[in-house]
């Protein structure tokens, strides 16, 4: 089969559907600019993707929502931002012999600046290549005063059996506990983290790869750019809370986040900030 990248309609959303010559796939939708689906060569699909998610009025649950300029209830902008809720424009497509590319830009217009009172552009490129995928989120300051923003690429891992996952990589690192009272930081100690109850917890400066084992095989879990990690589940009382999951939901998903938001981004006109996570099956 060729690689291609061909327009379809995705649960009503406009999207790319992207695919390679080995049979690799991902579903990126201009709506959010949110990937949905990604299928690497010879796998099974590795983002999760609610059968209850609302698409297109308001965010959608599951692929990998962009977090901009805000992270969850960090200010006083929606949650998570809008670029999650904003419609993106193709701004490049590209396939070669193994890899398909596609970059969806999102700049600001009059809502976002009756927000934000701040002209930004925005490009998510999206590649996948045999068992890999790079997202790279790049932010431009397009106007003439300063700004500072948080952001994530909030990941939605599919996965068969929640607690049999065991993700390596931040043993020693400091995170917030989004779930505990206070704001005081707490260490990882242990090898693994493994999934038995809730979880939100904000990972800090951590450094990378991270290693996720379930069932299926493993993944690893790069980044360049972001900072942080956001590792959550809303286990069974916080599933039961979210309307666009189906009740057991939890068990098949994790969120990974790639975040910089423990310190605002701040860019002076011009500027430009990168950040980007790469997945790749191993
Ligand atoms: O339901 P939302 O707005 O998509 O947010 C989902 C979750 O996103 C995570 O990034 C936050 O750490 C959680 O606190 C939050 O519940």
């Amino acid at each position: 089969m060729a690689a291609g990248i061909e327009r379809i309609d995705f649960h009503g959303l406009p999207a790319l559907r992207l695919s390679t010559a080995a049979d690799a796939s991902a579903v990126l939708s201009l709506y959010g600019g949110q990937l949905l689906s990604w299928v690497p060569a010879r796998g099974r699909e590795r983002l999760y993707l609610s059968e209850r998610a609302r698409f297109g009025n308001g965010p959608v649950r599951g692929g990998v929502p962009v977090c901009f300029p805000q992270f969850a209830a960090q200010g006083t902008l929606p949650r998570h931002g809008f670029a999650r809720t904003s419609v993106w424009t193709v701004a490049e497509q590209r396939t070669g012999d193994d890899f398909a590319l596609a970059t969806l830009r999102l700049a600001d217009d009059p809502q976002s600046l009756a927000l934000w009172p701040h002209p930004f552009t925005l490009e998510l490129t999206v590649a996948i290549d045999g068992g890999r995928l790079d997202l790279e989120l790049e932010v431009i300051n397009s106007g003439h005063t300063p700004f500072a923003f948080t952001s994530a690429l909030h990941t939605y891992l599919r996965v068969a059996e929640l607690e049999e996952c065991r993700l390596q990589g931040l043993h020693g690192f400091e995170y917030r506990d989004a779930l505990g009272a206070g704001e005081g930081l707490r260490r990882d100690s242990g090898d693994v983290l493994l999934f038995d109850g809730p979880i939100d917890r904000h990972y800090r400066n951590v450094e990378r790869p991270l290693l996720l084992r379930d069932d299926g095989g493993a993944l690893g879990i790069d980044a360049e750019g972001f900072p942080d990690v956001v590792v959550w589940n809303p286990w069974e009382d916080g599933n039961a809370r979210i309307d666009d999951m189906a009740p057991r939901d939890f068990r098949r998903m994790l969120c990974i986040e790639a975040a910089a938001i423990h310190r605002r981004i701040a860019l002076d006109p011009s500027e430009t900030w990168h950040g980007r996570q790469t997945l790749v099956c191993l």
